[in-house]
């Protein structure tokens, strides 16, 4: 794991932003593996503002999302999929045939996923940008799924919930349910970045980054991974040194 704490949320956004630039225009047909929750908005912010000054391309760019909620309509302002439009995919020239995200709405989960591993098959990431949950969760997988794990249906925790309720009207209203990429997919990223901000993620950081690799902390396993980059503000590596 290479750690990097740098001295403020905005310099983590440009120097993640400048990587995943880069990274499209050397590859004009890479795979983004893409994530969603408040970290990754300012990064998303500066590939657009890029775009628009420098037209860098994403017409032949694929881009994988690790996760949905189950049950809330793909048109509610927080589905994932109307959360990347918004945020990233209207802004850019990314094709509608190039995005993938899993579809929580399929009457049959079961078919759902197995139809979201088969798009991971010929869409692996080259980069996936991560961000983590306060309970150590990445994707969707909760503490206590197997890192065998491939796409799956989970029913999120109660913390999950409440942390995702700032989203909602009400705590009623935050889905009990997600799809989500499995351990095992997010460990085929050829590359991974994990982002994190604030002190509510430092005990998550530490345990990902000095704990032992258990399923309890989803995110240990990524010691395990060969090509991982970590950045994190000072409040979120606030544990570690
Ligand atoms: N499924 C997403 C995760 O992918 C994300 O990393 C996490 C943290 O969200 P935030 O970035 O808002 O703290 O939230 C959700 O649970």
């Amino acid at each position: 794991m290479k750690i990097h704490v740098l001295n403020s949320k905005e310099l983590v956004n440009k120097t993640v932003s400048e990587h995943l630039i880069k990274f499209v225009r050397e590859h004009k047909t890479g795979v983004l593996g893409l994530a969603t929750g408040s970290t990754p908005i300012g990064i998303y912010e500066a590939l657009v503002k890029d775009h628009k000054e420098n037209n860098t391309d994403y017409s032949q760019i694929r881009t994988i999302n690790l996760d949905e909620y189950v049950n809330l309509d793909q048109n509610h302002p927080e589905s994932y999929y109307s959360f990347m439009h918004r945020n990233l995919f209207n802004h850019i020239n990314v094709k509608p045939q190039n995005i993938h995200l899993p579809n929580g709405n399929e009457k049959d989960l079961e078919m759902a996923c197995q139809s979201y591993n088969d798009v991971l098959k010929n869409n692996q990431p080259d980069i996936q940008i991560l961000g983590i949950g306060a309970n150590g969760h990445i994707g969707f997988n909760e503490p206590g799924t197997s890192f065998d794990s491939s796409v799956h249906i989970i029913e999120l925790q109660e913390q999950t919930r409440l942390d995702n309720a700032r989203f909602f009207d009400s705590m009623d209203d935050v889905p009990k349910k997600a799809i989500t990429m499995g351990i095992k997919n997010i460990m085929d990223a050829k590359r991974i970045i994990l982002i994190a901000f604030g002190e509510n993620k430092s005990e998550a950081v530490y345990q990902m980054v000095k704990g032992k690799v258990t399923e309890n902390l989803p995110a240990s396993i990524l010691q395990k991974h060969n090509n991982v980059e970590i950045y994190l503000d000072e409040s979120a590596a606030s544990k570690l040194f």
